[in-house]
């Protein structure tokens, strides 16, 4: 196996701050800690933080803190200090780490009947002060290519579908303009709130009325778009709260109780709020958001994504979708349409379910019994990083977590059958660096945004039948992110034939080293130049007869005057009248169509 940078990168990774893994190797471990073996650090018994478990570190991470609003405040709230820490993190380490040599000019297609105009600076978004304060607390110098455009799009008023690969800023994508946009309409559209000073629990309840809902697959993806929310909500009226299964219904009833204006959650415990209008209701909504969508989209979660999705006592027709995911096979594109606006905007960077070169795919050919050496070797050879190693299987992710943990390996892991105080206190090990191995299933790898995780394992890989080369794409999208580099590694093995093809192809495509056995899959002659994957496009220019005409069941061939009506309703709200103000409004200017300037793709620098 050839890691040609990986060590070097390793190291620098070891130093940086936050992401560091590496403790010193001679002093003696603590108490209820355990020995170094191979390069790997002892564990060290976990103290709660306030980051990721709740208020006071023990409850659950439903509970963080988040900015208290009071009503006196005018239109911006007073500097707090402390939270600013526990959000931001020190000064010094946020927004560390982008690697511009890499990026140099990305292409961004779009889709759909109107030319969004891209940003290149955040200052030129005319986003709210509040919110612009916030993009630059968070260390954000640029925005990412999906940014540069959804962005704007957002704040124009329109549904919005972003395809662009793992780490790539999507969750920045849809918030930043959503939130910035209700920044300067929270006043008159937010439900009334108790004072948070003076709020006493059963006697000041108010029930929950958001105007944003953003709906994710996994309680880890959830926990961590609701952290993103505290920060973007700081300093602003608008109130973030989150649900999820396995944490106590109580408390997040009595989090709700306080007022909730952008709610994030999971579809089961989403559907058992909305089912009880009396703690949620969302006849104010404004935005959906389905994040991780071809998942989301899929047969396994529609029992409960349709009642929230069309429950919930909706103002309809006034509700903005917006859907998001690095892959996005057709058939959950297809479905998709169902609920976007005709005159949506799509916008795709790289071909939806591509993978970013900054992720170096090793696949070993391997026999199913040699797994576990292979595996220790491979930990030893890159020791000291986090590693996440992924498991088709509850079963072997506990025989693999008693495995490296008798081998004295620092070892955590996650899976469905935990309870969700073991699942809380394993990412928090593995984010502080006291657990730097995590084992799971694929169905966490979801959407996963840890910093410096630099090498992802398939011990298993995906089986076509379970996710596919969609989960394949990201799980070692776990590694690699925004501009870092990674390795993924995995092993192939008789059972993984069925993914051969698409794997090799997906190794061609981003100039990935196609190892001998797997260039049996491969046409002669096919080259990264003439590399196929299924059709990424769903716009057909011959349904675009008119302006106006709706392409039935395609993107975006649709009347840009469909939603006219709420767009003028919009205007007014921030950014919301300049950032697309140059782009051509005819229906039927569509990027896709055959003339010459719809077929060029625009190209966000970076
Ligand atoms: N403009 C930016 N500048 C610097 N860092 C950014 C920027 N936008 C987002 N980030 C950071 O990049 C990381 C990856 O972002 P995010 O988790 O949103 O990626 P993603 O595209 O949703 O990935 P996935 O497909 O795996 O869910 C996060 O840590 C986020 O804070």
């Amino acid at each position: 196996m050839s890691n040609s940078f990986a060590l070097n990168e390793m190291n620098q990774a070891l130093e940086a701050p936050e992401g560091h893994v590496k403790q010193n190797g001679n002093s003696a471990p603590a108490e209820g800690a355990r020995m170094s073996t191979n390069g790997w650090n002892a564990q060290q018994p976990e103290e709660p933080t306030t980051q990721d478990g709740g208020a006071d570190g023990r409850g659950f991470a439903s509970s963080a803190r988040v900015y208290d609003w009071d009503d006196e405040y005018g239109d911006v709230g007073p500097q707090n200090p402390e939270l600013e820490l526990d959000l931001f993190g020190k000064p010094e380490n946020r927004g560390v780490g982008l690697d511009f040599s890499k990026i140099k000019e990305i292409e961004v297609v779009q889709e759909g009947p109107e030319r969004i105009e891209f940003i290149k600076k955040f200052s030129d978004a005319g986003l709210h002060p509040v919110m612009a304060k916030n993009v630059e607390l968070a260390g954000y110098t640029y925005p990412t290519p999906i940014q540069q455009f959804t962005i704007p799009a957002i704040l124009h008023g329109k549904d919005v579908v972003g395809i662009a690969q793992t780490g790539s800023g999507k969750t920045g994508a849809y918030l930043i303009p959503i939130l910035s946009k209700l920044m300067g309409k929270a006043k008159k559209w937010a439900a009334k709130r108790p004072n948070p000073r003076t709020f006493q629990p059963g006697l000041d309840d108010v029930k929950a009325e958001p105007l944003v809902l953003i709906v994710v697959p996994t309680r880890e993806l959830a926990v961590q778009i609701f952290n993103e929310a505290r920060k973007f909500c700081y300093r602003t009226m608008l109130r973030p709260g989150v649900v999820y299964g396995g944490a106590h219904t109580r408390e997040q009833m009595d989090s709700l109780a306080r007022g909730c204006d952008v709610l994030i959650g999971t579809p089961g415990r989403l559907k058992d709020f909305v089912l009880r209008p009396h703690i949620l209701t969302l006849r104010r909504l404004k935005y959906i958001v389905i994040d991780e969508a071809d998942e989301m989209l899929g047969d396994d979660w529609r029992d409960e994504l349709e009642p929230v999705l069309a429950g919930g006592e909706q103002d309809e027709g006034n509700v903005k979708f917006c859907l998001f995911s690095a892959t996005f096979p057709k058939a959950a594109r297809e479905l998709a349409t169902e609920y976007l606006a005709a005159s949506h905007v799509r916008f795709r960077v790289g071909r939806a379910g591509s993978t970013t070169e900054n992720i170096q795919q090793n696949i070993i050919e391997i026999d199913r019994s040699g797994k576990r050496d292979a595996l220790i070797s491979l930990l030893q050879e890159m020791p000291g990083v986090r590693t996440i190693i992924f498991c088709n299987s509850r079963q072997e992710v506990d025989n693999l977590d008693d495995f490296l943990w008798n081998s004295g390996l620092p070892v955590v892991s996650i899976h469905r059958d935990r309870t969700q105080k073991d699942r809380e206190a394993a990412m928090r090990s593995f984010r502080s660096g006291n657990g730097p191995i995590l084992i799971a299933t694929g169905v966490c790898a979801r959407g996963i945004d840890v910093r410096n995780v630099m090498h992802v394992i398939n011990y298993d890989l995906p089986s076509v039948e379970h996710g596919g080369i969609e989960e394949y794409i990201h799980r070692i999208g776990r590694t690699g992110r925004i501009g870092h580099r990674g390795v993924a590694t995995s092993f192939f093995t008789d059972r993984d034939d069925g993914l051969g093809s698409i794997l090799a192809r997906t190794l061609l495509e981003t100039n990935q080293e196609v190892p001998k056995f797997l260039e049996i899959y491969l046409p002669e002659g096919m080259t990264r130049d003439t590399v196929k994957f299924e059709t990424e496009s769903d716009f057909d220019p011959n349904d675009l007869g008119g302006a106006g005409e709706v392409g039935e069941g395609g993107w975006g061939g649709g009347n840009a005057d469909d939603n006219a009506g709420q767009e003028s309703q919009d205007a007014g709200g921030w950014g919301g009248d300049q950032s697309a103000g140059d782009a051509p409004a005819t229906a039927g200017t569509s990027w896709g169509a055959e003339d010459d300037a719809a077929l060029a793709p625009a190209v966000a620098a970076w």
